[in-house]
Protein backbone atom coordinates (compact mmCIF):
# COMPACT_ATOMS: atom_id res chain seq x y z
CA UNK A 1 0.00 0.00 0.00
CA UNK A 2 1.37 3.34 -0.94
CA UNK A 3 -0.04 5.82 1.24
CA UNK A 4 1.31 5.65 5.06
CA UNK A 5 1.95 7.70 8.28
CA UNK A 6 5.43 8.83 9.05
CA UNK A 7 6.41 10.40 12.34
CA UNK A 8 8.76 13.57 12.59
CA UNK A 9 11.24 13.25 15.64
CA UNK A 10 14.52 14.48 16.30
CA UNK A 11 17.18 14.27 18.74
CA UNK A 12 19.47 17.86 19.28
CA UNK A 13 17.68 19.05 16.34
CA UNK A 14 19.04 15.76 14.25
CA UNK A 15 15.98 14.76 12.45
CA UNK A 16 14.08 11.98 11.59
CA UNK A 17 11.18 10.56 9.31
CA UNK A 18 10.42 7.90 11.36
CA UNK A 19 8.03 4.48 9.54
CA UNK A 20 6.74 1.85 11.52
CA UNK A 21 6.56 -0.50 8.67
CA UNK A 22 6.64 -3.65 11.06
CA UNK A 23 2.78 -4.56 10.24
CA UNK A 24 2.84 -2.79 6.19
CA UNK A 25 6.06 -3.96 4.74
CA UNK A 26 7.69 -0.78 2.60
CA UNK A 27 10.25 -0.72 -0.30
CA UNK A 28 13.68 1.73 0.19
CA UNK A 29 15.63 2.60 -2.23
CA UNK A 30 18.18 5.45 -2.66
CA UNK A 31 16.23 7.55 -4.53
CA UNK A 32 13.48 7.19 -2.56
CA UNK A 33 15.17 7.98 0.43
CA UNK A 34 16.91 11.01 -1.09
CA UNK A 35 13.12 12.00 -2.07
CA UNK A 36 11.82 11.93 1.25
CA UNK A 37 14.70 13.84 2.80
CA UNK A 38 14.59 16.73 0.58
CA UNK A 39 13.97 19.59 2.60
CA UNK A 40 12.66 22.10 -0.46
CA UNK A 41 10.67 18.59 -2.80
CA UNK A 42 10.28 15.98 0.16
CA UNK A 43 9.30 15.79 3.94
CA UNK A 44 12.82 17.00 5.20
CA UNK A 45 15.11 14.96 7.15
CA UNK A 46 18.76 13.77 7.88
CA UNK A 47 17.93 10.56 8.25
CA UNK A 48 15.10 8.38 7.67
CA UNK A 49 14.65 5.94 9.73
CA UNK A 50 12.31 2.41 8.64
CA UNK A 51 11.16 0.25 11.54
CA UNK A 52 10.68 -3.60 10.42
CA UNK A 53 9.65 -7.17 12.58
CA UNK A 54 12.79 -8.41 13.58
CA UNK A 55 13.81 -12.17 14.93
CA UNK A 56 16.60 -11.57 17.15
CA UNK A 57 14.99 -7.95 19.00
CA UNK A 58 12.29 -6.25 19.77
CA UNK A 59 12.10 -4.27 16.52
CA UNK A 60 14.52 -3.74 13.52
CA UNK A 61 15.71 -0.32 12.66
CA UNK A 62 17.13 0.37 8.94
CA UNK A 63 18.83 4.29 8.67
CA UNK A 64 19.20 5.86 5.66
CA UNK A 65 21.21 8.85 4.90
CA UNK A 66 19.52 12.03 3.46
CA UNK A 67 21.72 11.41 0.01
CA UNK A 68 20.12 8.03 0.32
CA UNK A 69 23.31 5.44 1.55
CA UNK A 70 21.96 2.45 4.11
CA UNK A 71 24.06 3.35 7.48
CA UNK A 72 24.57 1.03 10.40
CA UNK A 73 23.92 2.99 13.51
CA UNK A 74 22.51 6.20 14.38
CA UNK A 75 22.67 7.26 17.61
CA UNK A 76 20.01 10.17 18.07
CA UNK A 77 17.20 8.19 16.13
CA UNK A 78 17.80 4.81 18.78
CA UNK A 79 17.08 7.57 21.37
CA UNK A 80 13.91 8.62 18.82
CA UNK A 81 12.68 5.06 18.31
CA UNK A 82 12.65 4.12 22.14
CA UNK A 83 10.52 7.54 23.25
CA UNK A 84 8.40 6.79 20.50
CA UNK A 85 7.13 3.02 21.09
CA UNK A 86 7.36 4.16 24.51
CA UNK A 87 8.99 0.70 25.99
CA UNK A 88 12.16 0.06 26.85
CA UNK A 89 13.71 -1.70 23.04
CA UNK A 90 16.07 -4.27 22.04
CA UNK A 91 16.63 -2.73 18.91
CA UNK A 92 18.57 -4.78 15.67
CA UNK A 93 20.75 -2.84 13.59
CA UNK A 94 23.14 -3.50 10.86
CA UNK A 95 25.37 -2.53 13.46
CA UNK A 96 24.40 -4.78 15.91
CA UNK A 97 21.85 -5.21 18.51
CA UNK A 98 21.56 -2.22 21.14
CA UNK A 99 19.23 -1.84 24.19
CA UNK A 100 17.04 1.23 24.66
CA UNK A 101 15.24 2.34 28.17
CA UNK A 102 12.97 5.48 28.70
CA UNK A 103 14.70 6.93 31.94
CA UNK A 104 12.10 9.83 33.05
CA UNK A 105 12.16 12.61 30.14
CA UNK A 106 15.40 11.17 28.41
CA UNK A 107 16.41 8.31 26.87
CA UNK A 108 19.61 6.02 27.72
CA UNK A 109 20.99 3.52 24.88
CA UNK A 110 23.31 1.15 25.48
CA UNK A 111 25.58 1.65 21.88
CA UNK A 112 27.92 -1.86 21.82
CA UNK A 113 31.28 -1.86 21.96
CA UNK A 114 33.51 0.94 20.71
CA UNK A 115 36.00 -0.57 18.03
CA UNK A 116 39.43 0.78 17.15
CA UNK A 117 40.94 -2.14 14.69
CA UNK A 118 41.72 -0.70 11.32
CA UNK A 119 40.03 -3.00 9.75
CA UNK A 120 36.90 -2.54 11.97
CA UNK A 121 36.99 1.63 11.06
CA UNK A 122 37.38 0.63 8.13
CA UNK A 123 40.62 1.99 7.21
CA UNK A 124 42.05 1.55 3.77
CA UNK A 125 45.53 -0.01 4.79
CA UNK A 126 46.80 -0.73 8.15
CA UNK A 127 47.54 2.41 10.51
CA UNK A 128 47.63 3.17 13.98
CA UNK A 129 43.66 4.21 14.68
CA UNK A 130 44.67 6.23 17.69
CA UNK A 131 46.41 8.55 15.71
CA UNK A 132 46.15 8.60 12.04
CA UNK A 133 49.56 9.34 10.03
CA UNK A 134 47.62 11.87 8.09
CA UNK A 135 45.69 15.73 8.31
CA UNK A 136 43.70 18.15 5.94
CA UNK A 137 45.26 21.63 6.72
CA UNK A 138 44.82 22.51 10.32
CA UNK A 139 42.68 19.03 10.93
CA UNK A 140 45.69 16.35 12.19
CA UNK A 141 46.15 13.34 13.43
CA UNK A 142 42.82 12.14 14.07
CA UNK A 143 41.93 9.07 16.18
CA UNK A 144 39.73 6.59 14.15
CA UNK A 145 36.78 4.71 15.59
CA UNK A 146 34.04 2.65 14.87
CA UNK A 147 30.51 2.62 16.94
CA UNK A 148 29.00 0.62 14.63
CA UNK A 149 29.79 3.36 11.79
CA UNK A 150 32.94 4.99 11.09
CA UNK A 151 34.28 7.79 12.52
CA UNK A 152 37.29 10.16 12.74
CA UNK A 153 37.73 12.43 15.59
CA UNK A 154 40.05 15.76 15.48
CA UNK A 155 40.63 17.36 18.70
CA UNK A 156 41.45 20.89 18.59
CA UNK A 157 41.98 23.82 20.36
CA UNK A 158 38.35 25.35 19.30
CA UNK A 159 35.73 23.28 17.33
CA UNK A 160 34.04 26.72 16.37
CA UNK A 161 36.78 27.97 14.68
CA UNK A 162 37.38 24.86 12.56
CA UNK A 163 35.73 25.06 9.03
CA UNK A 164 33.63 21.96 8.68
CA UNK A 165 31.09 22.90 5.71
CA UNK A 166 34.91 22.68 3.57
CA UNK A 167 36.96 20.47 4.81
CA UNK A 168 33.84 17.78 5.85
CA UNK A 169 33.06 16.49 3.08
CA UNK A 170 36.88 16.59 1.82
CA UNK A 171 37.58 14.24 4.62
CA UNK A 172 34.57 11.99 4.23
CA UNK A 173 35.43 11.40 0.90
CA UNK A 174 39.39 10.65 1.31
CA UNK A 175 40.74 7.44 0.33
CA UNK A 176 41.77 6.50 3.69
CA UNK A 177 38.05 5.84 4.24
CA UNK A 178 36.54 2.43 1.78
CA UNK A 179 33.27 3.37 3.00
CA UNK A 180 33.86 7.48 4.45
CA UNK A 181 33.52 8.67 7.35
CA UNK A 182 31.67 10.92 9.37
CA UNK A 183 34.37 13.85 10.61
CA UNK A 184 34.15 15.37 14.53
CA UNK A 185 35.67 18.52 15.63
CA UNK A 186 35.86 18.41 19.32
CA UNK A 187 37.51 20.62 22.05
CA UNK A 188 37.95 19.26 25.34
CA UNK A 189 36.85 22.19 28.26
CA UNK A 190 37.90 20.90 31.91
CA UNK A 191 35.12 17.08 31.62
CA UNK A 192 33.00 18.73 29.13
CA UNK A 193 33.91 18.28 25.40
CA UNK A 194 32.50 20.33 22.58
CA UNK A 195 31.58 19.09 19.10
CA UNK A 196 30.66 19.91 15.55
CA UNK A 197 29.90 16.74 13.31
CA UNK A 198 29.80 16.81 9.32
CA UNK A 199 27.70 13.18 9.52
CA UNK A 200 28.68 10.97 6.16
CA UNK A 201 25.75 11.19 3.67
CA UNK A 202 23.82 14.59 5.53
CA UNK A 203 26.34 16.95 5.94
CA UNK A 204 26.25 19.44 8.98
CA UNK A 205 23.68 18.47 11.49
CA UNK A 206 22.74 20.29 14.89
CA UNK A 207 23.99 16.91 17.01
CA UNK A 208 25.05 13.33 15.75
CA UNK A 209 24.96 10.74 18.79
CA UNK A 210 27.43 8.11 17.36
CA UNK A 211 29.77 11.01 17.15
CA UNK A 212 29.14 12.16 20.83
CA UNK A 213 29.82 8.11 21.38
CA UNK A 214 33.30 8.34 19.26
CA UNK A 215 34.43 11.40 20.34
CA UNK A 216 33.80 10.82 24.56
CA UNK A 217 35.09 7.56 23.93
CA UNK A 218 38.68 8.57 22.26
CA UNK A 219 38.90 11.37 24.81
CA UNK A 220 39.03 9.28 27.80
CA UNK A 221 41.01 6.35 25.66
CA UNK A 222 43.73 9.63 25.27
CA UNK A 223 43.02 10.57 29.35
CA UNK A 224 41.74 14.10 28.60
CA UNK A 225 38.87 13.33 30.17
CA UNK A 226 36.59 10.67 32.63
CA UNK A 227 33.52 8.89 32.25
CA UNK A 228 31.05 10.23 32.58
CA UNK A 229 31.63 12.81 29.83
CA UNK A 230 28.88 15.60 28.61
CA UNK A 231 29.15 16.23 25.02
CA UNK A 232 27.79 19.38 23.68
CA UNK A 233 26.34 20.18 19.92
CA UNK A 234 24.81 22.64 18.61
CA UNK A 235 21.44 21.21 18.91
CA UNK A 236 22.39 20.19 22.60
CA UNK A 237 24.12 17.90 25.09
CA UNK A 238 24.09 14.23 25.75
CA UNK A 239 26.08 12.41 28.67
CA UNK A 240 28.29 9.41 27.29
CA UNK A 241 29.82 6.86 30.13
CA UNK A 242 32.62 4.35 28.83
CA UNK A 243 34.85 1.77 30.37
CA UNK A 244 37.34 -0.01 28.71
CA UNK A 245 35.88 -3.18 27.43
CA UNK A 246 32.45 -2.44 28.33
CA UNK A 247 29.74 -0.90 26.09
CA UNK A 248 29.54 2.70 25.63
CA UNK A 249 26.34 4.67 27.24
CA UNK A 250 24.68 7.31 26.02
CA UNK A 251 21.79 9.45 27.49
CA UNK A 252 19.81 12.41 25.73
CA UNK A 253 16.78 13.78 24.97
CA UNK A 254 14.12 12.59 22.23
CA UNK A 255 11.67 14.84 20.58
CA UNK A 256 8.37 13.86 19.32
CA UNK A 257 7.65 16.58 16.39
CA UNK A 258 4.34 15.71 14.66
CA UNK A 259 2.73 12.87 12.90
CA UNK A 260 1.86 13.04 8.27
CA UNK A 261 0.88 11.12 6.29
CA UNK A 262 2.02 10.18 2.64
CA UNK A 263 1.58 8.41 -0.22
CA UNK A 264 5.26 6.93 -0.83
CA UNK A 265 4.53 6.45 -4.58
CA UNK A 266 5.11 9.79 -4.44
CA UNK A 267 8.33 9.77 -3.85
CA UNK A 268 9.67 7.60 -6.46
N1 LIG B 1 22.83 11.04 13.10
C1 LIG B 1 23.36 9.82 13.48
C2 LIG B 1 24.31 9.13 12.56
C3 LIG B 1 23.65 8.81 11.22
C4 LIG B 1 24.50 7.96 10.30
C5 LIG B 1 25.78 8.63 9.87
N2 LIG B 1 25.56 9.80 9.09
C6 LIG B 1 26.61 7.62 9.06
O1 LIG B 1 26.61 7.68 7.82
O2 LIG B 1 27.24 6.75 9.67
C7 LIG B 1 23.66 9.67 14.95
O3 LIG B 1 22.97 10.34 15.74
O4 LIG B 1 24.47 8.83 15.32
Amino acid sequence: MAKGEFHKMHGLGNDFVIIDARDCPMEMSPPRARAIADRKFGIGCDQIILLGKSKVADVAMRIFNADGSEVEACGNASRCVVALLQQDLQIETKGGVISGQLSGNAVTVSMGDAKFDWQDIPLAFAMDSGSLPLAWEELENPMAVNMGNPHAVFFVDDADAADLARLGPIIEHDAAFPERVNVNVASVQGNEIHLKVWERGAGLTGACGTGACATAVAAIKQGKVQSPVIVHQKGGSLTIAWEPGQPVIMTGSATYVFTGQADWDDFG
